[in-house]
């Protein structure tokens, strides 16, 4: 499975991912987070990176023209939208994107279009709040386009094994403190997802 290793908020953090074989890296442009970047500081980052790994801005119920501009500014690749609030008119975007559903039942995974998702579970303040989606949710549903978010760790990837998701995202599974990555927590993340 591909590894998408959200809330970089530092170089470091950045290339250690990468070497540890990252797929994605996820910049949070919600002011509220503690992994919160500006797009100025997650640019100088961007600017830094080798080639083939994708860049993807997470915006919290923000206006399509917010998230152009801040895409543009920070050279992100793809937006990771959450629109509670009906904000972002998705027709107006110039940037390609991927809406995050945030489950707090199985109906909310039922009758989904024909797109990519990035799945998380329901929490309060947003997202990165460790919290898993039940599994049992995702038992009779094609899971080849979902990307998985919430709570997961090295020591709980293998209970994907037998679910075909596209791509897991990960952020205080892999951190040392909130914002700050833990270098051999990425890796052996890395590692186990690779190899589902
Ligand atoms: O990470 C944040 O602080 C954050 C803030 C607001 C909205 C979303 C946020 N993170 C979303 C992510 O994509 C996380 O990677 C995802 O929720 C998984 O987090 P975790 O359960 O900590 O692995």
């Amino acid at each position: 499975m591909r590894v998408k290793i959200c809330g970089i908020t530092n170089l470091e953090d950045a290339l250690e991912a990468i070497k540890a074989g990252a797929n994605a890296l996820g910049f949070v442009f919600y002011e509220k987070s503690p992994r919160y970047i500006s797009a100025l500081e997650a640019k100088k980052i961007v600017d830094k990176l080798p080639p083939f790994i994708q860049t993807v801005g997470l915006f919290v119920n923000e206006s399509s023209k917010h998230i152009n501009d801040i895409c543009f500014l920070a050279g992100m690749q793809l937006a990771q939208i959450i629109d509670d609030e009906d904000k972002t008119e998705f027709d107006n975007l110039n940037v390609k994107y991927i809406e995050v559903i945030r489950a707090k039942s199985k109906e909310d995974l039922e009758n989904l279009e024909e797109s990519y998702y990035l799945i998380d579970a329901f929490v309060e303040e947003f997202g990165g709040a460790g919290k898993r989606v039940a599994l049992e949710w995702f038992d009779k549903i094609d899971c080849s386009k979902i990307i998985l978010a919430g709570g997961l760790k090295a020591s709980n990837l293998k209970e994907l094994k037998n679910y075909n998701f596209f791509a897991v995202d990960v952020s205080s599974g892999v951190e040392s403190s909130k914002g700050k990555k833990d270098k051999e927590k990425m890796k052996e993340f890395i590692q186990k997802a690779h190899e589902i």
